[in-house]
């Protein structure tokens, strides 16, 4: 039986795609999936998903598509990102969090806003031809005199074809204030504070077929001051955004939290408005019992990032615990300087084997839990959970075909442990609001090769600059 919704008022105008004999996995409430279905997609909307061939005589069709030796999945969604790190790949590769982010900071806080974009080109078209539908960047480092670093991101999300949030990150507490940037890498609280205001009011869009979001992400408890966490909260409730930043990653920001602030970081992120519906947290790696709790008790999501906790030895997220405990659970790439291979089909597998070294071994996630957090659990922790992260009529049109039957995964029985299990699967195609991002493997908006030169020569420049200061 087919599920079907209306499309809005242009019915009849509206130009149809007919996905046809493909296998789906709709990750709906129950996981419904079809062995053979159809997709038919109207506008930027889902119309009608099933089993079985589509319905007969539907107008202004003006693409049908076989779908046979493919998985139909929900579009993947990045929860947690910093684009600006792609060009300070494979550096300080042996350091933890704190040795790392020392060690680069002084770099990072030479970037402009050219180097940002091409940063922003390189992440994006990893992401996008690897299935990423919806991406997010939490960028939080502004020199001084940089340029308009947001807007030449969201240029570079919208020209990709990807649905983005930008979490208009900060920082304000450097090493004179007992926090760990230098001096010269941060904002003022009231300038943080302005330009986030500023960056929301022109570009966040709160529609329901919304392509570009931003929320208000202050960094870190050991980069931020307490004021700018609690004015931060109260800007973004103001605005009606979202809320974001870095929490209980490391054995190192716990000792921090503890010393300078008289209690652990969940405690310390309550005490300054940021637990709730309305916020999630990258990696909350070190979490307690009751910080779990906490967490499913006030709704606050987390972006779990099992690659980037490894690179950094910050430890094990508890994902089947906050599973269990009904905590929104989505997962991210982080920065790439952190996780250089910056594909979310990594994370996929990762979480689901990282999970297994952890403390519920073999029943810790399976391959269908590990589809659910990189699509819908994605949409649930940026707040998109009712257009985005499952196939479902009246959904938004953001979806990904994925091929099964070459030789990384024809002998793979099962389509959704195959694109787990295995080896990311080549796209042949996906679609985000209804148009085609990426067909065969390529780029549809963008230049690959072009980006792979810019993005060389920006990493080098970048180089030069921070090796001259
Ligand atoms: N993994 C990670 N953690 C952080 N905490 C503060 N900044 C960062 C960052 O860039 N990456």
């Amino acid at each position: 039986m087919a599920a079907s919704a209306t499309p809005s008022s242009t019915a009849g105008a509206v130009e149809r795609i007919v996905i046809e004999n493909v296998a789906i996995a709709t990750v709906d409430a129950t996981d419904t999936e079809y062995a053979s279905g159809h997709i038919v997609v109207a506008g930027n909307r889902i119309e009608s998903i099933g089993a079985g061939k589509a319905p007969e005589g539907l107008e202004n069709v003006v693409r049908r598509v076989d779908g046979t030796g493919h998985l139909a999945t929900p579009g993947l969604v990045n929860t947690h990102h910093h684009f600006y790190q792609w060009i300070t790949r494979g550096l300080a590769t042996d350091h933890n969090l704190f040795n790392w982010l020392v060690a680069l900071y002084p770099t990072w806080a030479r970037i402009d806003e050219q180097m940002t974009y091409a940063a922003a080109q390189g992440s994006l078209g990893m992401m996008a031809r690897g299935g990423v539908t919806t991406a997010m960047d939490h960028h939080y480092v502004f020199p001084k005199g940089s340029g308009d670093l947001s807007g030449s991101i969201i240029r570079a999300a919208s020209e990709m074809g990807v649905r983005f949030t930008l979490a208009r990150g900060s920082m304000d507490r450097s090493e004179k204030d007992g926090g760990l940037p230098p001096d010269f890498a941060v904002e003022t609280l009231e300038g943080a504070l302005a330009a986030t205001e500023e960056t929301v009011k022109k570009h966040h869009d709160a529609s329901f077929d919304a392509m570009t979001q931003v929320a208000v992400a202050p960094c870190s408890p050991f980069s931020v001051s307490t004021e700018l966490m609690k004015q931060g909260a109260e800007l973004a409730r103001r605005l009606g955004v979202r809320l974001h930043t870095h929490g209980s990653e490391t054995v190192e920001e716990e000792k921090f939290c503890h010393e300078l602030f008289g209690m652990g970081p969940t405690d310390y992120f309550e005490s300054t408005g940021w637990l709730g519906e309305d916020v999630w947290m990258a990696h909350c790696v070190h979490m307690n019992d009751s910080d779990i709790a906490a967490f499913a008790r006030t709704g606050t999501g987390v972006a779990h990032c099992p690659s980037s906790n490894a690179r950094l030895a910050a430890g094990i997220a508890r994902v089947p615990d906050m599973l269990k405990a009904g905590v929104p659970v989505g997962l991210g790439v982080d920065g790439t300087a952190s996780n250089e291979s910056g594909e979310l089909h990594t994370e996929l597998r990762n979480a689901l084997l990282i999970n297994r070294l952890g403390a519920h071994r073999e029943a810790a996630l399976n391959a269908r839990q590990a589809l659910r957090l990189g699509t819908y659990g994605g949409a649930q922790v940026l707040g998109r959970a009712t257009q985005i992260g499952s196939l479902e009529a009246g959904k938004l049109a953001d979806l990904v075909l994925w091929k099964i039957d070459g030789i990384g995964h024809a002998s793979i029985a099962d389509p959704v442990t195959a694109i787990v299990f295995g080896a990311a699967a080549p796209v042949t195609l996906s679609l985000v609001n209804g148009e085609p991002v990426v067909e065969n493997g390529r780029l549809l908006h963008a230049d690959e090769d072009a980006i792979a030169r810019s993005t060389r020569e920006e990493a080098q420049r970048l180089a030069r600059i921070a090796a001259g200061s």
